[in-house]
């Protein structure tokens, strides 16, 4: 694969690769050198580094790098999962040349189920409007999955394709489960980013639906601007992000507001902190590891807002809103929220959108915010709703 292009490296993604294009580059990462599962994300980290550290011999291509996925709550069944490919390549952006390759033709599905009904999911937002009152929550974050049965083999290269060409911002990825699934998905949000001294984090929270009409577009747009509800979602995530990175910098750069960030299905509140490391030693995945799980994914307080998601949502999360990326042996990393994705199965796909609840969340305008979400891997996909 020497001399590849972008293109011929998403071309070459196969089931079972890391995938991986930004607007800076795209990374393919192929076979096994080294894989390190731990449950402990900071005693991941470590192992990571430790093994990226070794012995540089054996591994084929660009520069030795770990790559993979943390889920969103790690136990023993479900843990972080790192590997350092045996080959792997970086060349520069796929965009925009993928936008102008051609989309690929998608089977349709057997069954679309959703998970859970759309009227449960609603009264799962208004009984955790109740408990953040109850239980004095700022904010928690309640998803619902859909369930595709393909009745034939799943291409996930081929939805990959489809999200690259889709996506010309962001982070689309594809990442090699432990239980065997693909997490396939395009998300706009940078958990953070370290390259030498410098750390980046641009958290959203905050949406609202794009529209095909440019006048309905830009007035969703300017009401997002101004929401007031959306501003307080986004404040609780930036201030979490703040104080947790707040003890790795000697410096941080926080915008006093949050700008408009774009994908080609939502609107978001987005921040962009910038922070310069006092430890130079500290590790991309190590930050990854202090960040996660934010209030983008999870709420605030963290571990009350654990405990009501777990409580009012009736399935396994597994991979959605965790954290999806690579760090190499300097410690330089990126790491996407693995949001707007699903995990492949053999002839299935499960779809996961969220949605972040304050107490002036309205169930159904929630529940609409969530069916909009499902579009990025829906258009993927070659279906235009549910
Ligand atoms: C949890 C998701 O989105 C997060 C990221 C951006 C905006 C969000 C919101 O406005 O609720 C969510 O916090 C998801 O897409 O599943």
């Amino acid at each position: 694969m020497t001399g590849r292009s972008p293109l011929d490296l998403l071309s070459d993604y196969r089931r079972g690769d890391f995938f991986l294009a930004t607007e800076e580059r795209t990374l393919l990462g192929r076979g096994v050198h080294t894989t390190v599962c731990d449950a402990d994300e900071f005693a991941l980290a470590e192992r990571v580094r430790t093994v990226l550290r070794g012995d540089r011999e054996d591994t084929v291509g660009g520069p030795r790098i770990a790559v993979g996925a943390l889920p969103f709550h790690s136990d023993a069944a479900t843990p972080g999962h790192i590997v350092v490919p045996a080959e792997t390549h970086v060349t520069g952006s796929v965009h925009p040349e993928a936008a102008w390759s051609p989309r690929r033709r998608m089977r349709a599905p057997s069954t679309i189920r959703p998970v859970p009904e759309p009227a449960q999911h609603t009264k799962a937002v208004a009984a955790a409007v109740t408990a953040l009152e109850e239980r004095n929550l700022r904010k928690v974050v309640l998803a619902r999955a859909l369930d595709v049965e393909l009745g034939a083999p799943a291409r996930p290269e081929d939805v990959l394709h489809n999200l690259v060409v889709d996506n010309e911002r962001g982070y689309t990825f594809a990442a090699e489960l432990p239980n065997g699934r693909t997490l396939l998905g395009a998300s706009p949000e940078l958990l953070l980013s370290r390259r030498g001294g410098t750390v980046v984090s641009h958290p959203h929270a905050g949406s609202a639906p794009r529209s095909a009409d440019p006048n309905t577009d830009a007035e969703h747009a300017q009401a997002l601007l101004v929401s007031r509800k959306d501003h307080f979602e986004h404040a609780v995530l930036t201030e979490a992000i703040v104080e947790t990175l707040r003890p790795y910098c000697r410096r941080l750069t926080v915008p006093s507001r949050p700008t408009l960030v774009s994908t080609p299905t939502m609107w978001h509140l987005g921040t962009t902190i910038t922070g310069e490391l006092s430890d130079p030693d500290v590790t991309a995945l190590h930050l990854a590891a202090a960040l996660h799980p934010t209030p983008a994914i999870c709420g605030t307080p963290t571990s009350s807002a654990r405990q009501l998601v777990t409580e009012l949502e009736e399935f396994d999360r597994g991979y959605y809103a965790g954290t999806v990326g690579w760090v190499d042996a300097e410690g330089d990393g990126e790491w996407a929220v693995s949001i707007r994705c699903a995990e492949v199965a053999e002839q299935s796909l499960r779809l996961y959108a969220g949605g972040g609840i304050v107490p002036e969340s309205d169930p159904k305008a929630e529940l609409e915010e969530t069916s909009a979400k499902f579009a990025t891997l829906l258009r993927a996909m070659g279906l235009s709703q549910e």
